[in-house]
């Protein structure tokens, strides 16, 4: 199981609570046994002292010298022995591994490193500044030696060097010249001139290996290492004493997508970037809205336009916290606790696309959920019985959405075929949470950035009048940085909305 959701990483403390418990109730039944077993101790003590003060004297008496065979025979089968191996701990043992299932695996682990190494690279956060809890502004806990030394492993381990050296050399800084950690100060060269050399940066690589054998002489496979960098060296036709010591530019080295304009620009709208001036920004209006719509006409909606061509509204103050937290408790035991994993390589789904995970709510299921589906219905004018029910994600750790559209392309005929009600006609996305750092939805081709404040939603038509898809409306979920990220969505469909496109939301077009 992978915990890449925070609802359900939420249950480890309560793993974590249970766990306590059963401890404490271990040792305090070992702390009886202890006791018991300390009085026997006392009293082996006590015994052996006065008798040899003159042990054949003591022995001269055949009733004495009975006595001390039968202390460790008999005595020692039915009263010591017991003792000694009623450890109680297999009793325990049970119902910690009961909770060990709500617990993390090393697989949450790795995914954890992953996020966080993504979230540095999105946010071009500094390692020394993660290092000492600052994330991007945010204050969170600091991380020690080990902790950072134990990232770059975790790196390792996913053959991404780049990140290996950032957070090894983060791990020597604070780790210092101290006599004491000598052993972790030559592993740590030794991952780090691995890294460096598996970059490509073999001087470097050579000068970390020589000085990791200054520190210890005898480590054969940095010997091996240096003569084998300094072949190749030389191989290359370079000056094996040339290195000046300094750590080398390194370049992070992504795939073509992750170079793509596109890429590039998503990634910073999410770090709060303009890309672009927004097309006729002065244009765009506030204003109050009900539609004539029975449910609004008393108390209409705030509507803040965020985009014209296409447009792109955002509905303030439409749904209220205990709406909220009704939805997020109808929706946190749906949430899929499935790994997932990527169909085409069969690989965990945690590193690359969407982290989060979501839950469909039957429609009908609860007050609230027909409650908002009337006032999604009133404010967009769209008809919510061809629309899919709302899905409900919790972004976890680092939980993102790479850009995408919402609607399916020419060439994705079947994408919504089992639906039967057509393409994807408009999105409804309303935000639960206020997130502290990051989470924002962007729309790469506008240059824009909607941050997610709790109660709000966004919207948009994602086909024209004739169906055809709006190419500008791709749109991704930034990574969540800091906090916590909920949002509902709902899917408009083509059918169902042909005699109503024209009479509310819509744009004049
Ligand atoms: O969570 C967001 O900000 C956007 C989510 C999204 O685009 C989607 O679920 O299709
Ligand atoms: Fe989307």
């Amino acid at each position: 199981e992978v915990f890449t959701s925070l609802a359900h990483l939420e249950a480890t403390f309560y793993a974590e609570r249970d766990i306590a418990a059963t401890l404490k109730s271990f040792i305090s039944q070992e702390r009886a046994r202890l006791d018991q077993l300390e009085k026997i101790a006392i009293d082996y003590e006590k015994h052996s002292a006065a008798a040899l003060q003159n042990p054949n004297f003591y022995l001269a008496n055949p009733v004495n010298a009975f006595l001390l065979i039968k202390r460790f025979t008999l005595d020692w089968d039915q009263n010591v022995a017991p003792i000694l191996n009623n450890n109680t701990w297999n009793d325990f043992n049970q119902d910690v591994q009961f909770a060990r299932q709500d617990l993390p695996s090393f697989e949450d682990l790795t995914g954890a490193a992953i996020a966080l190494m993504r979230l540095q690279d999105t946010y071009h956060l500094d390692t020394s500044k993660v290092a000492h809890g600052n994330l991007g502004g945010v204050m969170s806990t600091s991380l020690s030696v080990d902790d950072c030394f134990d990232l770059a492993k975790l790196s390792y381990d996913e053959g991404d060097f780049y990140h290996t050296a950032m957070w090894v050399e983060e791990a020597l800084a604070m780790l210092g010249n101290h006599e004491s950690r000598k052993d972790k100060h030559v592993e740590m060269l030794d991952y780090l001139a691995f890294s460096y050399y598996k970059q490509g940066y073999l001087k470097h690589a050579l000068t970390l290996t020589k000085e990791l054998l200054t520190l210890d002489p005898t480590h054969t496979r940095a010997f091996n290492n240096k003569r084998y960098f300094e072949d190749m060296l030389i191989k290359q036709g370079e000056d094996i004493n040339s290195d000046d010591g300094q750590r080398p530019a390194v370049k992070r080295v992504v795939d073509e997508y992750r170079q793509s304009k596109e890429f590039q620009t998503y990634e910073a709208l999410c770090r709060g970037e303009t890309t672009q001036k927004i097309k006729d920004e002065h244009k765009l209006k506030c204003r109050y809205i009900h539609n004539n719509h029975p449910l609004l006409i008393l108390s209409p909606v705030k509507l803040e336009e965020m985009h014209l061509d296409p447009w792109i509204v955002l509905i303030h103050d439409i749904i209220s916290d205990s709406e909220i937290n009704d939805i997020k408790i109808l929706a946190t035991p749906k949430l899929n606790r499935a790994t997932v994993q990527n169909s085409q390589t069969g690989q965990l789904e945690t590193a690359t696309y969407r982290i989060s995970k979501s839950a469909w709510l039957k429609e009908g299921d609860h007050p609230t959920i027909m409650k908002l589906n009337q006032r999604i219905e009133a404010i967009t004018g769209l008809d919510v019985s061809t629309a899919e029910e709302l899905q409900i994600a919790n972004y976890g750790l680092g939980g993102h959405y790479e850009p995408h559209f919402d609607f399916a392309r020419k060439e994705e005929k079947d994408a919504f075929k089992s639906l039967g009600t057509g393409n994807r006609i408009a999105t409804y996305l309303a935000y639960m949470t206020d997130v502290e750092a990051g989470g924002a939805t962007v729309f790469p081709y506008l240059g824009l950035k909607l941050f997610p404040k709790k109660g709000s939603a966004a919207f948009w038509y994602n086909l024209y009048r004739n169906g055809d898809g709006i190419y500008n409306t791709r749109h991704a979920a930034c990574p969540v940085l800091v906090g916590v990220k909920w949002v509902a969505n709902k899917w408009f469909h083509e059918r169902g909305q042909e005699w109503r496109r024209s009479c509310s939301l819509s744009p004049d077009e």
